[in-house]
């Protein structure tokens, strides 16, 4: 039987809307404990360059309140180095970004970027932060993440959430050979990224997969259902797919 599957909220859309007006609400921390009490394993956050959502404050706050683990997203620079190692979250999740993009469009190149990674990459799991690189379902970027020493990767479901018929079925069939060759080579898998209710159970399904991080969808849905009843809800169809 596969292993239980955890649920890392990802609460970066609520400071979306807060930050829309700049007001003090909706406060993502809120969200992140309301979240833990509906039953989410973890609470993911990415602190972007140009902190268009979460901010360092929230950051701040998220590792002081927090009783669930952090898995804190962010781009391999030295500044969020230093965030990282002044907070020291449970998990880091290592994400390409491009200021323009509206959101992460695809994974980290780490076959490209070896040279630039690895000493991130060690500074982190000294600090006993448990590093992921976020890549697309490829061999290339998995040997290229076993090479860096990487204890986990999460595997962009971007794609297949866009894709529709054979092509989405193509895409599966690349993320669940992605997630046996990585976990073959004793990496710990996560996926994520556009997931909804409708979409989540293949990826659920996926034995070596550990866990999902779920946000946009999650937010959006918690609007007419509330944030407790759309974590719940999600819990259960990925126990279900199990
Ligand atoms: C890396 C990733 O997938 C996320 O951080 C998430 O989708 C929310 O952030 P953005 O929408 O800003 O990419
Ligand atoms: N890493 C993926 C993530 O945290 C959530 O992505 P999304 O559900 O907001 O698209």
């Amino acid at each position: 039987m596969a292993e239980h599957l955890r649920l890392g909220v990802n609460i970066d859309h609520v400071a979306t809307v807060r930050n829309a007006r700049g007001a003090g609400y909706p406060d993502p921390v809120r969200a992140a404990l309301l979240a833990a009490e509906a039953g989410a394993d973890g609470i993911t956050a990415h602190l972007r360059e140009d902190r268009r959502h979460i901010t360092d404050d929230d950051i701040a706050r998220l590792s002081q309140g927090l009783t669930i683990p952090l898995n804190l997203e962010m781009a391999a620079t030295d500044e969020m180095l230093a965030i990282a190692l002044k907070h020291r979250p449970h998990a880091a999740c290592i994400v390409p970004e491009k200021r323009e993009e509206r959101t992460t469009e695809g994974g980290l190149d780490a076959a490209g970027q070896h040279d630039h990674l690895a000493p991130l990459v060690r500074e982190l799991g000294a600090a006993r932060i448990r590093v992921s690189l976020f890549i697309e379902p490829d061999a290339r970027q998995i040997e290229a993440a076993v090479r860096l020493g990487a204890p986990v990767v999460e595997l962009h479901t971007g794609r297949y959430a866009e894709l529709e018929g054979e092509a989405r079925a193509e895409e599966l069939r690349r993320l669940a050979d992605a997630a046996a060759l990585a976990a073959k080579n004793g990496i710990e898998v996560h996926a994520g990224h556009g997931l909804t209710y409708d979409n989540v159970a293949p990826i659920a399904a996926i034995p070596q997969i550990r866990e999902l991080n779920i946000g946009h969808f999650l937010v959006g849905e918690a609007l007419f259902v509330g944030l407790d009843d759309a974590v719940r809800r999600m819990r259960a169809e990925m126990d279900a797919a199990r």
